[in-house]
C-alpha cells in the first residue's frame, strides 16, 4: 500500500509561513489543499459568511459598481425591467406565505368566533389567483428583458475583449500569471453575464429571505401568548444556526489544491490518451492499445479506498465538523417534533393552523438560506467577476509599444538593415539562455542564410527579430534605430515570414491566400492564381471541387443537438443536420507548406515588403518543389532582405551573401560559403555531412 493510501480523508495541518501570509494546508483524500489563514478577521465573523465576504469584495466591489452603470447605460428599459422583475419573482414566495397566513387567521377567527364571513375567503383568494397570474407574466418579462441584456452586453464587451485577447503578446501568454487569452464559448458565453446571473441570484437570496423574515414575524404577531414566542424561537433558531455554520471545512476562504499521486497521475494520462482522437493513429501503430486497459485498472486498483474526487468548496466536497450538520438538521426538523408533543395537552384550531404555518414557514426558510449560503460565496466570485472583464479589457501587453513610424525615410531601399549587439534571450521560466550575447550585422538586400544544429537558436533569432519575445540584454538595431522604437503593427507589415508549420485558418482556399493583405486591397483571381502557383500549389488546388472556394480544416462549424425533455434525437434529424454540415477538406503537411507560400507570395506581390524570413518553411516538400519555392524567392528578392534557415542548406549556401553558423545560442562562424569552407569549423562539418 502506498504512503498516501494510509492517509485519512481529510487532515488539517498547522499553519505555515510563505511570502509572507500564513499558508495553513490540509489533506483531502489524494489532494493537498493550501490556504490563507486569515487571522485579522476576528473568529465570529471568519465563520460568517456574509460578512467574511464583505471584507475580500472591498477591492473589486467599483468594478461591480461601474459594470452595473455600464448595463444600465447599455439598456436602460431592459436593465430596470429586468431587475423589477427579478424583485417580483423573489418576494413571491413570501406572498404565498401571506396569504396562507391570511388564511389561517381567517379560519383561527371563524372557529374561535364560529362566525363565517365569505367575502373574506373570497377576497383572500382572488388576490392569490391574481398574483399567480401577474407572476406568470413577470416571468415571461423577465426572460425577454434578460435576452436583450445580454445582447447589448455581447454587441459592447465582446468586440472589446477581441481587441484586448490580441493585444497579448506570446512573451505573456507564456507568463504563468497571464489571464489571458481566454476562449468563450461563442454561442452561450456573453461577458458581463455570469455577473448579471450571479447579482440576480444574490439580490433574489436577499430578498426572498427578508421577505419571508417579515412575512413570518407578521403572521405569527398575530398569535396568541405563547403561540407566538414559541414559534418565533422556532423561525428564528434554525436562520441562526444556518448563518452560523462555515459553508465547508476550510470556511469561506478561497484555496488551492494539487496532487503528486503517481497513480492518479497515470490513471488521468490513460483516460486523455484513451478519449482523445488526436492519439488513436499512434496508439493503434504503436501496438498500446490492448495494454492501457490493463494499465489503467492496476492503477485504479491502488486507489481504490482513497478519495480521488476534486475537493470541491460545497458541504459534499470539504466536508465541515460534524456537530454543525447536527444543530442545522435538529433546528429545522425539532420545531414540528416540539410542537407535536405538545398539542395533545392543548389541542385547539389555533394550534393546528400555527403547526401549519410553522411547517411552511420553516421549510421555505430552510429552502432561501440553503440558496443564500451558497450565493454567499458567490458574492466575492460577482464582484472579482466584474474586475476580470475591466481589467481584461484594459490589459496593457508585457512589450512596450514604440511609437516611431517604420519605413523611415532614411532607410535603404534595397531592404531592411539589421544589426544585433550583444543580445541575449531567456523564455520565460526557462533555466537557460536560448540566445547568448549574440553580435551581427545585416544590410539591405542581403541574402542570409542561418545554419546550426537543433536547439541552437535560429528560431529564437526569427522570434526577436519580429518582437514576438523581448530581448532580455542586448540592443536590435532595425535601419540603425532601435527595435523597439518603432510602431511594431507598422515594421511587422513590412516583414514577411514563413514558418516551418504554418497555420492554415478555417477558411476558403483563396481565403487563406489572401489573407495576409488588407481587405480593401482589390484581389484579382489572376494574381491568386499567380502567388498559387508560384507557391507550388495549383496543381493540387485544380484537383479540389470547389478550387479555390474550398473550405479548409480546421472547422468552426456551429451544430449541435439537445436530446430534448422526452426523447433522443431520431435518424432522421441526424440526417437533416448532416445536410447542413460544409464539407471541409484536410490538407498534409507538404500540401500546407505550399499554401503557405502561396500566402507569402501574394503578401510579396502586392504589399511593400523590406525583410523575408523563410524558417525551415520547405522541409516537408519534394526536392523539386523545394528548388522551384526557392527559386521564385530569390527572383523575388529586389528591394528586400532575405534570410532563409534550413538544415538543407546545400542548394542557397553558394548563393549567401553572409552565413551565419549558430552554436547553443551564439553565432560561432560568419562568412561567406567560401570563407566558411577555408576555416574548415562547425560550418565545414555540417556541409559536408550534406555532402556525404
Ligand atoms: N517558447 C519557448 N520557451 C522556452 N524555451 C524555448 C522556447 N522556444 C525555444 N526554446 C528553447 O530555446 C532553445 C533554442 O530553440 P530554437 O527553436 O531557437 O532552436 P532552433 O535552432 O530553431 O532549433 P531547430 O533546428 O530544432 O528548429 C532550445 O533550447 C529550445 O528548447
Amino acid at each position: 500500500m502506498s504512503k498516501v493510501q494510509t492517509l485519512p480523508a481529510t487532515v488539517g495541518v498547522g499553519p505555515e509561513n510563505v511570502t509572507g501570509c500564513k499558508i495553513r494546508r490540509r489533506r483531502h483524500g489524494i489532494y493537498e489543499i493550501a490556504y490563507e489563514d486569515d487571522t485579522s478577521t476576528p473568529q465570529l465573523l471568519s465563520v460568517h459568511p456574509f460578512l467574511d465576504a464583505f471584507w475580500q469584495i472591498r477591492e473589486s466591489a467599483p468594478y461591480a459598481q461601474a459594470l452595473v452603470t455600464d448595463m444600465v447605460k447599455l439598456a436602460p428599459g431592459a436593465f430596470v425591467t429586468y431587475m423589477m422583475t427579478t424583485v417580483w419573482r423573489s418576494i413571491s414566495s413570501a406572498i404565498n406565505i401571506y396569504f396562507l397566513s391570511l388564511l389561517f387567521n381567517l379560519l383561527d377567527d371563524s372557529f374561535t368566533s364560529g362566525r363565517l364571513i365569505p367575502e373574506a375567503y373570497r377576497f383572500v383568494a382572488l388576490s392569490w389567483v391574481s398574483c399567480t397570474l401577474i407572476g406568470l407574466v413577470v416571468d415571461r418579462m423577465n426572460a425577454r428583458s434578460n435576452d436583450d441584456l445580454c445582447n447589448q452586453l455581447k454587441v459592447h464587451f465582446l468586440p472589446q475583449l477581441i481587441g484586448a485577447s490580441l493585444r497579448v503578446d506570446l512573451f505573456s501568454m507564456e507568463d504563468l500569471h497571464t489571464f489571458f487569452p481566454l476562449m468563450l464559448r461563442f454561442e452561450s458565453e456573453v461577458p458581463g453575464v455570469l455577473f448579471l446571473q450571479e447579482l440576480t441570484q444574490l439580490t433574489r437570496s436577499i430578498l426572498v429571505l427578508s421577505s419571508q423574515v417579515v412575512v413570518i414575524l407578521h403572521a405569527i404577531s398575530f398569535k396568541r401568548s405563547p403561540d407566538r414566542e414559541i414559534l418565533m424561537f422556532f423561525c428564528l433558531a434554525h436562520p441562526l444556526i444556518r448563518w452560523l455554520t462555515p459553508p465547508n471545512g476550510i470556511g469561506s476562504s478561497a484555496y488551492v489544491y494539487w496532487t503528486d499521486n503517481q497513480h492518479f497521475k497515470r490513471m488521468k494520462a490513460l483516460f486523455g490518451l484513451t478519449f482523445s482522437h488526436q492519439y488513436r493513429a499512434d496508439l493503434m501503430l504503436d501496438g498500446i492499445t490492448s495494454s492501457i486497459e490493463s494499465e489503467y485498472k492496476q492503477s485504479a486498483e491502488q486507489l481504490v479506498h482513497v478519495t480521488d474526487t476534486e475537493p470541491f468548496p460545497w458541504v459534499s466536497g470539504l466536508r465541515r465538523s460534524w456537530y454543525w450538520d447536527l444543530c442545522v438538521c435538529i433546528t429545522l426538523d425539532l420545531p414540528l417534533a416540539v410542537y407535536a408533543l405538545m398539542l395533545p395537552t392543548r389541542l385547539s384550531p389555533s394550534s393546528i393552523t400555527s403547526m401549519a404555518l410553522l411547517q411552511q414557514a420553516t421549510s421555505a426558510l430552510a429552502l432561501s438560506l440553503g440558496e443564500c449560503g451558497e450565493n454567499t460565496s458567490s458574492l466575492r466570485s460577482l464582484c472579482s467577476q466584474a474586475k476580470w472583464l475591466y481589467d481584461a479589457i484594459d490589459y496593457q501587453s508585457i512589450v512596450p509599444q514604440g511609437m516611431g513610424p517604420y519605413p523611415c525615410p532614411n532607410g535603404s531601399d534595397k531592404g531592411m538593415k539589421i544589426s544585433f549587439r550583444a543580445v541575449t534571450l531567456r523564455y520565460p521560466g526557462s533555466s537557460h539562455d536560448a540566445i547568448q550575447n549574440m553580435t551581427f550585422d545585416i544590410t539591405p538586400g542581403q541574402l542570409v542564410l542561418i545554419v546550426g544544429g537543433n536547439g541552437s537558436g535560429k528560431s529564437s533569432t526569427l522570434k526577436l527579430l519580429a518582437r514576438l519575445f523581448e530581448s532580455t540584454a542586448g540592443e536590435i538595431l532595425i535601419d540603425d534605430q532601435p527595435l523597439i522604437s518603432y510602431d511594431i503593427d507598422q515594421l511587422r507589415a513590412t516583414m514577411s515570414f514563413l514558418p516551418q508549420s504554418p497555420a492554415i485558418y478555417p477558411a476558403s482556399v483563396k481565403e487563406n491566400i489572401c489573407l495576409s493583405l488588407p481587405p480593401t486591397l482589390e484581389i484579382s483571381d489572376e494574381q491568386v492564381e499567380r502567388a498559387a502557383q508560384m507557391g507550388g500549389c495549383s496543381t493540387w488546388i485544380s484537383r479540389l471541387d470547389d478550387r479555390y472556394e474550398t473550405q479548409l480544416q480546421p472547422s468552426f462549424d456551429i451544430e449541435g443537438w439537445a436530446e430534448g425533455i422526452f426523447g433522443a434525437v431520431s435518424e432522421g434529424l441526424k440526417k437533416e443536420l448532416a445536410r447542413h454540415k460544409v464539407q471541409r477538406t484536410s490538407i498534409s503537411g507538404g500540401e500546407k507548406q505550399r499554401l503557405a507560400a502561396s500566402r507569402t507570395f501574394m503578401r510579396l506581390n502586392n504589399r511593400e515588403t523590406r525583410l523575408v524570413v523563410v524558417d525551415e518553411a520547405t522541409s516537408a516538400l519534394d526536392p523539386v518543389t523545394e528548388q522551384n519555392i526557392l527559386s521564385e524567392f530569390r527572383g523575388s528578392r529586389s528591394g528586400k532582405t532575405m534570410i532563409f534557415v534550413t538544415h538543407r542548406f546545400h542548394h542557397l549556401a553558394k548563393d549567401a551573401d553572409q552565413i551565419l553558423c549558430m552554436k547553443d545560442g551564439s553565432v560561432i562562424e560568419r562568412g561567406t560559403h567560401n570563407d566558411l569552407i577555408q576555416a574548415d569549423g562547425e560550418y565545414a562539418k555540417l556541409y559536408n555531412a550534406q555532402a556525404a
